[in-house]
């Protein structure tokens, strides 16, 4: 049986313009499909900014969401999160309806189990680096001493500390995303929405911001939406990737599918000047183990790169076996499966 999902998001719309709710049913009952839908929806000025989304994200992934600009990521994001209202469709978070949440109920859920961080963190300019981190728990009606002494070591996981007292205007741009990431931290929250979080920072400050990012993700066991316009980072965070183009979701994949296996010019063009072999690997085109294996083996284990893994292959031109850290045998790649997969297409 496989766990409930942490984000269950089912036909969902997000139409935007004057009649929305209703233009949107009336394009429905005339029948066809999203794509028919939502032309029959623009014929009439509107914009169905997101298009019958439906997915599922599991308990502690991490769920990347890519797409040119004006694709509907925002939109989409939005609407799980319910800052906007979708014109249709189900969200259920941790199982619970959240589309038919009381307002109240919607804003006890952000302060305890949904947290949010986005381009414009909205950090009080009143309130220091330590009072803008602890606020999710002033909220919740714990004292100044307490909250304080929760948030020092979420602060210096960050690496803020010895800035505890600056106020945010005192703060570089990369130092005030961290005062956002930290207050979604210690708000305790099981899901996590982040909407491009690292964006306007150099890259140096965004490759070190990544790396704390996936480092805290691994201590806590937090389910993250989170959308990036940068392919390096959707590949180096996600554990699936979802493409959006004109408001639907295209292909939704491992970063090694999206990367060896898109399935348009569209996800391809987000790829390709990605080396292939550099991210994807062994895993994504091993096979059950058969009795074609040759005699040679040179190492490879599931979580090697293709490029390391051709690497190690270079004179062998039978199926070679995959192993785990133990030696068990996991299933066997053709070396000629390795260098096709490596392979960027010209365009
Ligand atoms: N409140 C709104 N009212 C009307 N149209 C909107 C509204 N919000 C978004 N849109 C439109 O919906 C579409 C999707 O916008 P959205 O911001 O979700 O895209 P995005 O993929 O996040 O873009 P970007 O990468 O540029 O942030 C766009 O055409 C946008 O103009």
């Amino acid at each position: 049986m496989t766990a409930r999902p942490a984000i269950s998001v089912e036909g969902l719309w997000q139409v935007f313009g004057d009649g929305a709710a209703s233009a949107y049913q009336r394009a429905r009952d005339g029948g066809g499909d999203a794509a028919q839908i939502a032309a029959r929806l623009a014929d009439q000025g509107l914009i169905p900014a997101v298009r019958d989304a439906t997915f599922d994200v599991a308990p502690g992934e991490l769920f990347v969401i890519m797409g040119l600009s004006g694709s509907g990521k925002s939109t989409l994001i939005r609407g799980i999160s319910r800052l906007v209202e979708p014109t249709a469709g189900k969200v259920a978070i941790e199982g619970e309806d959240i589309l038919a949440a009381s307002r109240a109920r919607m804003t006890e859920l952000r302060r305890s189990r949904i947290g949010m961080v986005f381009q414009h963190f909205g950090l009080f300019p009143h309130l220091s680096v330590i009072d803008n981190v602890a606020f999710p728990l002033r909220v919740g009606g714990m004292g100044r001493k307490a909250r304080h002494d929760k948030v020092r070591p979420i602060i210096e996981m960050v690496g803020l500390k010895g800035r505890e007292t600056a106020y945010p205007r005192e703060l570089s741009g990369g130092q005030r995303q961290r005062v956002g990431i930290a207050r979604s931290l210690a708000g305790d929250c099981s899901v996590w929405f982040l909407d491009e979080p690292f964006s306007a920072l150099d890259p140096l400050i965004r490759r070190q911001l990544q790396d704390e990012f996936l480092d805290i993700r691994k201590r806590l066991n937090t389910t993250i939406v989170f959308i990036t316009h940068d392919i390096t980072e959707a590949l180096k965070l996600a554990d699936r990737i979802a493409i959006m183009r004109d408001g639907a979701i295209v292909q939704i994949g491992t970063p090694a599918e999206i990367v060896l296996q898109p399935v348009d010019a569209y996800v391809r063009e987000f790829s390709r000047d990605v080396a292939r072999g550099r991210h994807a690997k062994v895993a994504s085109v091993m096979r059950p183990a058969g009795d074609e294996i040759g005699p040679d083996d040179p190492g490879l284990r599931p979580g090697m790169t293709l490029e390391d893994a051709l690497g190690a292959c270079m004179s062998l031109y039978q199926p070679v076996p995959v192993r785990d850290a133990d030696g068990t045998l996991l299933g066997a790649v053709h070396p000629q499966d390795l260098a096709a997969a490596l392979q960027v297409e010209k365009t």
